[in-house]
């Protein structure tokens, strides 16, 4: 079997580094996709549900538990002679976190913005918004940056568990059409629990598809 089409999520995953500032990056090769977010979005539990791994990525209650840039990838590869995973998921530190100390905050925003307008290898980034908010300032900012970037995004809802039914659709209606006008959003929004499992496959399908593997379970 050609190595791209070994399963890509009904398999396990490795951490393979934490990145604290853009000298420890690794060498661009595999395709990436990164999960950004506001501090407390659920971007480390999503990680953890896609792969169905639960202490993958650590996650916490208390907002700030990211502070590097974490590469995930799939089992198996020896990384040496070419043998390369087929692709990376990037979990991000969170941004808006205001209770931390300020050079702290600093540090993270600088880390997420340098990262998300450099890294040639990055193919989209899925912006996790949570149900219960919707966009704020602070997103807008980073979409706007993205989009100057011209890096492909995606708007994921988060906590959907949180907020009835029904309010979904409607919700992912709204999103979409506030993004209308953004250059490098992809149109349509998706919507997830990482606690209920909702919108998984969705997800796991859409990531497939943008780094150009065929198999995704
Ligand atoms: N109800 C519910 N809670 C969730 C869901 N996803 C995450 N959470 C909770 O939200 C909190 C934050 O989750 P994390 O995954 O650590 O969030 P994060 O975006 O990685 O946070 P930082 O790394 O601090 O930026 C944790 O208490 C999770 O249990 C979900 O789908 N539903
Ligand atoms: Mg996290």
């Amino acid at each position: 079997m050609p190595e791209t089409e070994k399963p890509l999520f009904g398999h396990p995953w490795i951490f393979i580094r934490g990145v604290p500032s853009l000298t420890f990056l690794p060498p661009e090769g595999p395709s990436e996709v990164a999960f950004a977010g506001r501090s407390n979005v659920g971007k480390s539990s999503l990680i953890n549900a896609l792969v169905g791994q639960k202490g993958l990525a650590r996650t916490s209650n208390t907002p700030g538990r990211t502070q590097e840039l974490n590469y995930f990838v799939p089992d198996g590869y020896s990384g040496e002679g070419g043998d390369l995973p087929p692709m990376a998921i990037v979990d991000m530190p969170g941004y808006g976190y205001a209770q931390a100390p300020k050079e702290q905050v600093d540090k993270w925003t600088k880390l997420v913005f340098d990262y998300l307008r450099g890294r040639a290898t990055l193919k989209r980034v899925y912006v996790l918004i949570d149900s219960r908010h919707g966009i704020k300032k602070n997103d807008e900012d980073v979409l706007t940056l993205l989009d100057k970037a011209a890096v492909s995004y995606q708007l994921v809802l988060t906590k959907t568990d949180k907020i009835k039914a029904p309010a979904v659709p409607k919700l992912l209606a709204e999103t979409a059409d506030k993004i209308r006008k953004r250059p490098a959003a992809y149109p349509a929004v998706l919507s997830t629990s990482s606690e209920k499992g909702d919108g998984l496959d969705d997800l796991r399908q859409a990531i497939a598809q943008t780094v150009g593997i065929a198999n995704w379970e």
